[in-house]
């Protein structure tokens, strides 16, 4: 294997040699130079990719225009009895912006290091899955086998942004109907560790901006009732509440997905340096658990901002309020197809409350059951991260994951309504 430091596939790795990469790698890295990134993601690039490999799976395609410009793609396979209840694999076709002189490679490029390492935007999040779900299929196919129940691949677009105009408005098109759903996969997070983190349920998030008006008035006096100072209170009144972060590190039952937190992430206001502004805004990230109780925790902002001012005010740009989760009880027959199938290949699962949003929000509230979980163990934490890389090995290791979940799932026997 001789090393090719400008080869095809971009600058500065190491590459295989012609025809010592697994083909399923090969397609991965293909799909990562898609640049389906926002702001402008190339979503008509990913449909182009997505039909040529239903073309090569010898499965259909069916394309739904949720919004102008955003496409939902499904390749099915239909099983021998399509009167059951189906299995949905789903995955986002867009990927998070870039700081690309942060970056050790062109994130674009999915340049392979010498340890086998692949770097690129979505490498973990989550062009890895539905590379994995792909290549999964194709292998079953070919080994000749079929399952009793039908099985979706669902590609969707803008679930970085939001899913507004892309799952929350599926959950609602007749066609998702149509896929009479019982049980769907979507992604996850990698684990630093030997085992594999799955998430059953999310935490909801709020973003809000609060409105601290006040009086204006020349920068050399003493200015009483000025914005600012409502924003310093409001922050501080913030920061008491993130104490609860400190839980996070004194007891080792808390994860990330057990706490609330909060990040202030945008400023707005002032003119000048010798102008006190008339309003300042700021803007918060919070991320509640589904166990919290949301009026309460809405009255507590009010009082924050009360706090602040009699006119300080609150909008919310996000504000979820699903608190469902999906059973990972042994009955149910879902989990138990996953978890016993993980279990026989010696898999560690950690159940955990999924920290950030993900689409599977929309299809649980749909009153669906939906587990996140991508397959990558010994793999640091690098979705939204510079340098976002999976390694090779980590990456073939979970299409085998698949071959072996996606049948038990498939093969689940009718539930107790028949379906
Ligand atoms: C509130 S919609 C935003 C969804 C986004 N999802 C992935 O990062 C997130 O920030 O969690
Ligand atoms: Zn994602
Ligand atoms: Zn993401």
């Amino acid at each position: 294997m001789l090393p090719d430091k400008d080869g095809p596939n971009g600058g500065g790795g190491v590459q295989d040699g012609p025809g010592t990469e697994d083909p399923s790698v090969t397609l991965f890295r293909e799909y990562l130079r898609l640049k389906t990134v926002h702001p402008e993601p190339d979503y008509d690039a990913a449909l182009r990719f997505l039909e040529r490999i239903a073309e090569e799976l010898a499965l259909p395609l069916k394309k739904v225009e949720v919004c102008p410009g955003r496409v939902v793609a499904i390749i099915t396979w239909v099983g021998s009895r399509p009167e059951l209840k189906s299995v949905v694999l789903n995955s986002h076709t867009d990927v998070v912006p870039v700081y690309e002189e942060h970056w050790k490679h062109d994130p674009f490029a999915a340049v392979k290091d010498e340890h086998g390492n692949i770097y690129g935007r979505g490498s973990q999040d989550m062009k890895c899955v539905t590379i994995q779900y792909i290549e999964a299929i194709r292998r079953l196919k070919a080994a000749g086998k079929r399952f009793s129940r039908t099985i979706h691949l669902t590609f969707v677009p803008d679930e970085e942004v939001g899913g507004h105009k892309g799952m929350e408005t599926f959950v609602k098109h007749p066609e998702f109907q149509k896929l009479n759903i019982g049980f769907a996969l979507d992604e996850g997070l990698a684990n630093p560790t030997n085992a594999y983190t799955v998430f059953y349920g999310e935490k909801n998030p709020w973003w809000i901006t609060v409105r601290c008006p006040g009086s204006p008035g020349h920068g050399s006096r003493f200015v009483e009732n000025t914005a600012a100072e409502k924003l310093v209170i409001e922050l501080l009144n913030v920061k008491l509440h993130l104490c609860v972060i400190s839980r996070l590190n004194t007891n080792e039952c808390f994860t990330l997905g057990d706490v609330t937190t909060v990040n202030m992430t945008m400023v707005k206001g002032g003119v000048a340096y010798n102008v006190v502004p008339a309003e300042m805004d700021v803007s918060f990230d919070l991320r509640i658990p589904p166990t919290v109780n949301l009026q309460e925790f809405e009255e507590k902002i009010k009082a924050w901002c009360k706090e602040a001012g009699e006119d300080v005010t609150y909008d919310f740009a996000q504000k979820h309020m699903d608190q469902n989760f999906t059973s990972t009880e042994e009955s149910d027959p879902w989990w138990h197809a996953f978890s016993s199938t993980c279990k026989a290949m010696n898999m560690t699962l950690k159940k955990e409350i999924f920290p950030a949003a993900t689409d599977s929000r929309f299809i649980r509230e749909e009153g669906l059951p939906a587990i996140g979980f991508s397959p990558m163990n010994l793999t640091p934490i690098l979705l939204h991260d510079h340098n976002e890389y999976l390694n090779e090995q980590v990456f073939l290791r979970g299409i085998q994951v698949y071959e072996r979940l996606v049948p038990a799932l498939a093969s689940v026997p009718p539930l107790s309504g028949g379906e």
